[in-house]
């Protein structure tokens, strides 16, 4: 298997996943996410230099936490960079399950606070009545995304495409939605999210991965297990994926 192998670790830990998705392992969450974070801001520079500005989408969930700080350290020009989320809890900044309160409490701070930030909460009563104002808002964002930074949940959704949801198909579709409203069958809160077709309009979607369990899913997905919807993302050619994994949490 030809892998871009970033660290000693050895090569029968690698995941088994398709030829075309990069992987880089590393020992433990500290070094993963320092590595995520050298890595996106060697993206968005990269872009700063090439198109004057970079755009930049990230996810909420309980993992990123260091991975936004760390990256919230890295010096480049965050006048130029845009920030959005590739989902939301419908829920104002403030609430606790806010992905906007963690990236704002987490990355955007210090020289980093001057990035531009683009929320999916708008306020509305639900995120069906939210759709429309945060397509205009997101309508404004430059595309491609120079990255996407996806988070997978143990139930194998990413964003907030989980399994069994009503529209799953479209959602996973590459022709689909580019936003839409879902209600996750377990975790809380109604929820607005990008669409497949939305997040594959990138240059690069990298993908951190912690612990064995996360392991298991993702690779039972490559392996075939379609009600997971990591599987369509893993399978998809159109964005280059890049999948970050450490065995611990
Ligand atoms: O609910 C969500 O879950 C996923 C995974 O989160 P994690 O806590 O397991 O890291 C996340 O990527 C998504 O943005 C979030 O809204």
């Amino acid at each position: 298997m030809e892998l871009a192998m970033e660290n000693t670790m050895e090569r029968d830990h690698a995941l088994d996943l398709p030829r075309h998705v990069a992987q880089d392992l590393f020992p433990d969450a500290a070094t993963m996410s320092a590595a995520l974070a050298d890595r996106v801001a060697a993206m968005l520079r990269h872009a700063i230099g090439q198109r004057g500005r970079a755009s930049l989408v990230v996810s909420g969930g309980r993992s990123p936490v260091p991975f936004l700080r760390a990256l919230g350290q890295r010096k480049l020009d965050w006048a130029r960079v845009t920030v959005t989320l590739a989902d939301e809890r419908w829920v104002p900044a403030d609430h606790p399950d806010s992905n906007a309160g963690l990236v704002i409490a987490n990355l955007l701070q210090g020289p980093a606070a001057e990035a531009r930030f683009v929320p999916l909460y708008g306020g509305e009563n639900s995120p069906g009545d939210g759709l429309a104002a945060c397509a205009a808002r997101l309508g404004e964002m430059q595309r491609p995304f120079d990255v996407v930074v996806l988070g997978m949940g143990d139930d194998g959704h990413f964003a907030s495409i989980f399994p069994g949801i009503p529209r799953l198909g479209e959602l996973l579709s590459e022709s689909g939605p580019a936003l839409a409203a879902t209600v996750p069958p377990a975790a809380p809160h109604a929820r607005i999210t990008l669409g497949l077709s939305a997040l594959l309009d990138a240059r690069r979607i990298l993908l951190p991965i912690a612990g064995a369990a996360k392991r298991s899913v993702i690779e039972a997905a490559a392996g075939g297990h379609e009600s997971f919807p990591i599987a369509t993302l893993l399978r998809q050619r159109r964005a280059p994926m890049h999948v970050f994994f450490c065995p611990s949490t």
